[in-house]
């Protein structure tokens, strides 16, 4: 990171300082900036602190707090736009801190934590995955693959951020926009070559990726999620689409690179007809003909074998032809691999490397993670928690299933009503057995959300309720058979419950090698 003095500061922003003082004379311009911090509670000394008006809280009024851990200025929204870049001092026990006043100042902090952070994207192949479902394991991919091949990787996503293999626990799928450079600095110091960024929707709406410099951006799907954000679909599809429009109008991010889209959705084939070009990815070998007419680059299936160890698959690709044999469970992952294959490829990642690595590739946490012992029904931990994912998971369980089929699932509260009853009748289809249960009520009554989940069953008085998990995955193992499957939904790699706005320990992953009597 550059220095960056609190002159250079006031330059950045414009700041009009008045006749009561000229640059010159500030007492504070030549002291160093240590990191942004928009949180009062992460605040060191020599931080600035950014106060943001949010969702839930007015970030001016913790100023006190940051800057009694040490910050050495502010830098505040102000809703009166003849504030706007202004300075005043903010005094607090008997310190006088300088406060730089921002009309519409959320806008702008990509932007300048991007410059305060020195470009890091500029300096390395950042990779951003969208999309429904598949972010999560798309990014993962994609920084294993690159570190089986040699190439230091990092993501930043929903199961952490950081050097692939140590990841801290991240609060959101796409952070901040402050720590996303700030990370990106650190992985930059670290020479890392490739991160892999999942990039969600709020992430796009909100500008926390607004000044990241794409070498690729990659969509997986799209179906219902999130409704309680974005209200319509078609916003929704729109703040996915800024990853990927090429017009400067749309563009919510800086783009110079490769664009890599599913063939196999609807929403991703409209998108290929509106890029002059694109790598272009299915898993449909009826669709393999399609693809290769389009001109663009492309990589195809021409046909797929399910066995036990996994899948093997015959792909055509203007990259080259060959086999992928791999370990990955359910075809969705055959997708979200060829998805991840394309970005390498696109970056110019060298095709035998990556082909004949892919044996390698391990799962990722708490996505199609199976428990299997003997003498005891297979469990399978998913992250499942929208209807097209649950869809997805309970079509790859069934294909393997010799016994009766079981789901486990939940809604989480304080997030899109809608899904509830479309979950509960995905699930119904392919189910022999149906346990509805908790997953993070948050702030809503667990009745009703449960309530909401059952108003998708067609009888529903056929259906269990058992809302604590672990009753519901212990009484779903002592009644089932050995060749049965239960499918635990919707928390995969979780490690919480989050009842009211309290995150209490719990683990899918943990409960069920418990009641297998394995080891996790
Ligand atoms: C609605 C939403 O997106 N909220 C996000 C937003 O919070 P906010 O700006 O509303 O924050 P706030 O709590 O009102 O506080 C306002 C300001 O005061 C500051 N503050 C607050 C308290 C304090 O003691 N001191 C302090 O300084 C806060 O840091 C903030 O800057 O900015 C925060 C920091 O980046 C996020 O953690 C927070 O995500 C919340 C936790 C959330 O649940 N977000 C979900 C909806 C979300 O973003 N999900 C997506 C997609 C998930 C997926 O499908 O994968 C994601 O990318 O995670
Ligand atoms: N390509 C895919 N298409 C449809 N469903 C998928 C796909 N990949 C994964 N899934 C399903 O979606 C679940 C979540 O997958 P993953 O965590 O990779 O998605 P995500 O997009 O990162 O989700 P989130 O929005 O919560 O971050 C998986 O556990 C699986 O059930
Ligand atoms: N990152 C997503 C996934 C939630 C998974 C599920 N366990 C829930 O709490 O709804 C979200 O916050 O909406
Ligand atoms: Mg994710």
């Amino acid at each position: 990171m550059a220095h960056y003095d609190l002159k250079t500061l006031v330059n950045y922003f414009g700041v009009s300082l008045n006749n009561v003082c000229s640059l010159a004379s500030l007492p504070f311009e030549n002291q160093i900036i240590e990191q942004l911090r928009l949180d009062s509670r992460q605040v060191k000394p020599n931080d600035l602190f950014i106060a943001l008006k949010g969702q839930s809280h007015d970030g001016r009024e913790f100023i006190p707090q940051a800057v009694m851990s040490g910050a050495i200025a502010i830098l505040a929204e102000t809703d009166n736009s003849v504030e706007d870049k202004t300075l005043s001092y903010f005094t607090f026990d008997g310190k006088k801190i300088p406060q730089i006043n921002i009309y519409q100042l959320a806008n702008r902090i990509s932007a300048f934590a991007n410059e305060f952070y020195d470009h890091p994207s500029s300096k390395m192949k950042v990779i951003g995955v969208t999309g429904t479902n598949g972010k999560t394991t798309v990014t993962q991919l994609i920084a294993q693959w690159a570190s089986l091949i040699g190439q230091k990787s990092a993501v930043l996503g929903t199961v952490g951020n950081g050097v692939y293999g140590k990841l801290t626990p991240s609060a959101n799928t796409t952070s901040s926009s402050i720590e996303i450079q700030s990370y990106l600095a650190a992985f930059l110091a670290e020479d890392v070559k490739i991160v892999a960024m999942e990039v969600s929707s709020h992430g796009l709406a909100l500008g926390r990726v607004q000044d990241v410099s794409y070498a690729a951006s990659l969509f997986t799907n799209l179906s219902r999620d999130h409704l309680d954000f974005h209200h319509t679909i078609k916003n929704y599809k729109n703040a996915k689409w800024s990853l990927f429009s090429p017009l400067t109008k749309e563009l919510a991010v800086k783009h110079s690179g490769k664009r890599v889209i599913n063939y196999d959705d609807k929403v991703g084939r409209a998108w290929i007809n509106k890029l002059e070009d694109a790598v272009v990815v299915s898993t449909q070998p009826e669709y393999l003909t399609k693809i290769r007419a389009l001109g663009k680059a492309y990589i195809g299936i021409s046909s797929i074998e399910y066995h036990d160890k996994g899948v093997s698959l015959y792909f055509d690709s203007s990259f080259g032809n060959g086999v992928l044999e791999s370990r990955l469970f359910g075809s969705f992952n055959v997708s979200n691999l060829l998805l991840a294959l394309g970005a390498l490829l696109a970056l110019g990642f060298p095709f035998f490397a990556l082909i004949n690595t892919v044996p390698h590739l391990s799962p990722v946490c708490g996505r199609m993670e199976i428990f299997a012992v003997k003498n005891k029904p297979t469990v399978i931990v998913d992250y499942a928690h929208t209807p097209d994912a649950l869809d997805k998971a309970l079509f790859a369980a069934k294909e393997h299933c010799h016994g009766k089929l079981w789901v486990i699932f939940g809604c989480g509260g304080d997030r899109d009503r809608g899904k509830r009853p479309l979950m509960a009748n995905v699930a119904q289809s392919y189910t022999d057995n149906i346990i509805v249960t908790n997953d993070n009520p948050r702030t809503e009554d667990p009745d009703t959300i449960i309530h909401d989940i059952m108003a998708g069953f067609t009888e529903p008085n056929q259906i269990n309720i058992v809302k604590d998990r672990v009753t519901a995955i212990r009484w779903a193992i002592d009644h089932s058979n050995e060749n049965d499957i239960i499918l635990v939904a919707g928390k995969g790699h979780e490690d919480y419950q989050i009842i009211g706005q309290t995150k209490h320990h719990y683990s899918d992953r943990e409960t069920v090698s418990d009641l297998l009597g394995m080891t996790l």
